[in-house]
């Protein structure tokens, strides 16, 4: 069968979603098709802008006919594209359609980066499935093994229940890909810390995925969003509610089956880990939170993309790859224009949505001959979120990413409400971490922005007996 539309988007994760949604609302006469290997598709609700760079939202899972529904000139198709022929501005798909597009955005994300990745014991975690397939294991578990330092190690830590965690890092401190080492200091003591968690009942309607249509899929659904370790069930076998081991400054050496421990432990557990200061622990399941691998190489193309060094698929301020009228937004790409000082590219949720709006806006431009300029969504890079049941926010160059010498540190912290760090650089803000209700984002989002000279005040800028917004007003 074939089929023609003016854009087509491939990927019906956040990025996708909100590029054909950004279509419609920009020119509802402009046809769109939406190729998605995953039967439900991903929108963005409850959008908050909590600054003016700031944003906060949730992630529901749609069926396809939503889209369809909602957005007159969309189509959305149950497929896997297999193939671009970018010569003639047409793609192949897996149950054999031939589509010609005028623009193509690829908005395909990415997968777990898995340590050992077929062996059974070892889990990724990136869609419903793949949670749902840990929540599983997990019931029967009464020790696991959570590898890796970033977003998922840290949030599955704080909530999993009932089971003995062992959380193997490469670092010194915990969650090294979001704070730095006093940042983690502050968090430690909640880690053990009894939860008096409710389990509410979620809200918003959830669709389920069926085992018929998990059965042949080779690719994964989009990837979770920011709530999605809230609700959920993540309790092992055990009675006691919280139990998390540290080890720091570790590799893993070795992943052993049951069969290959010679020990007297060698049938105590289903599988071992061997890390690199040589203590090797046994577990009913490994998490290899480890990061994400674009999912650039799986589509066969008659030009190769330029690929970064992160393995996306490079792409210019306006979200073109190398090849004519291919685009790509979110997880998939990878920034390759010179940043703004104060932004910096994350695989997170936000910048998804930011990607996947702006490719639209640049595709409708192209299409029109008309010129675009960087959306101002990428001059200062903002996250919220929650570790440990705090509230996270980074501004800019939170970590002093890049930053080189003569960066200046000023610091405030109240054990068990509020860490606040910001990093200073000839006496201009450039970044800063705020943890707890501090109320201090607006303000210091607006001195980031002005690039403000801060020689007279920076003394005063984390007095809590000054009303600082009253002070740059
Ligand atoms: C467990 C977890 C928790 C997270 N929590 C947060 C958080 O708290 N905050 C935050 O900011 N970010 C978070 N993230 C990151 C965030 O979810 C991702 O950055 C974002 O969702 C990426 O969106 P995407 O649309 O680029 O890709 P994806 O969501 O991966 O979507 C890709 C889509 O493309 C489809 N696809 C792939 N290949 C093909 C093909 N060949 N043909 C057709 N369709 C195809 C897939 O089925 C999928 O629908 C989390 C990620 C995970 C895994
Ligand atoms: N609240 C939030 O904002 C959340 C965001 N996310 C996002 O979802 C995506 C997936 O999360 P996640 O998998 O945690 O990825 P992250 O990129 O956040 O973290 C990956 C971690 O694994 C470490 N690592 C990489 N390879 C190895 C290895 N072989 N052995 C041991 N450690 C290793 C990395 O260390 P190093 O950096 O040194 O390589 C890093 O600490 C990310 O884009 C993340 O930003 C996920 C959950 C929550």
């Amino acid at each position: 069968m074939e089929k023609i539309a003016d854009i087509i988007i491939v990927g019906g994760g956040i990025s996708g979603v909100t590029c054909a949604q950004t279509v419609n609302e920009l020119n509802p006469d402009v046809t769109v098709i939406l190729i998605t290997a995953s039967p439900l598709i991903k929108t963005v609700v409850n959008f908050k802008q909590v600054t003016e760079r700031i944003e906060s939202f949730q992630v529901e899972e749609k069926n396809k006919s939503y889209l369809e529904v909602s957005c007159i000139n969309i189509e959305v198709i149950d497929d896997v594209v297999t193939e671009i022929q970018s010569e003639n501005h047409i793609l192949f798909t897996e149950n054999g359609m031939k589509m010609k597009y005028k623009k193509l955005c690829l908005c395909t994300g990415g997968r777990p980066k898995v340590i050992s990745e077929y062996n059974p014991y070892v889990l990724g975690i990136r869609d419903t499935e793949s949670v749902q397939e840990f929540q599983k294991r997990l019931k029967n578990a009464k020790r696991i093994v959570v590898v890796g330092n970033g977003g998922i190690a840290t949030e599955l830590v704080y909530e999993i229940e009932g089971c003995e965690v062992i959380w193997a890092i490469k670092d010194k401190s915990i969650a090294n890909t979001f704070v730095d080492a006093g940042a983690a200091q502050f968090f430690l003591p909640s880690i053990n810390k009894d939860k008096t968690k409710t389990h509410e009942p979620l809200k918003r309607h959830k669709y389920t995925i069926t085992d018929e249509e998990t059965a042949n899929r080779t690719i994964n659904g989009g990837a979770l969003g920011p709530d999605w370790s809230l609700n959920l069930t993540m309790v092992g076998l055990k009675q006691d509610s919280h139990k998390v081991h540290i080890e720091y400054n570790v590799e893993v050496n070795k992943i052993l089956t049951a069969a290959e421990m010679l020990s007297s432990e060698c049938d105590k557990w289903p599988v071992y880990i061997e890390l690199s200061n040589g203590k090797v622990y046994g577990s009913d399941v490994i998490v290899s939170a480890t990061g994400v691998i674009p999912n650039s190489q799986q589509l066969h193309t008659d030009k190769p993309f330029d690929i970064g060094e992160d393995g996306g698929i490079k792409v210019n301020d306006k979200m073109e790859t190398n090849i004519m009228d291919i685009y790509g937004a979110g997880d998939i790409c990878s920034a390759n224009w010179k940043p703004s000082k104060h932004w910096l590219q994350m695989r997170l949720w936000s910048q998804a949505r930011q990607m996947g709006c702006y490719a639209a806006k640049s595709m409708l431009a192209d299409l029109d001959n008309e010129e675009i300029t960087l959306d101002f969504c990428f001059e200062l890079f903002t996250h919220m979120t929650k570790f440990f049941n705090y509230k996270v926010i980074l501004l800019g160059k939170f970590n002093g990413q890049n930053l080189g010498e003569n960066q200046e540190i000023l610091l405030r912290m109240t054990e068990g409400v509020e860490y606040i760090k910001l990093i200073l650089q000839d006496s201009r803000l450039q970044g800063a971490i705020l943890i707890g209700e501090t109320d201090l984002e607006e303000t210091f989002e607006n001195l980031i922005l002005n690039e403000t000279d801060l020689t007279l005040f920076k003394d005063q800028l984390l007095n809590p007996g000054i009303d600082i917004e009253d002070f740059f007003d």
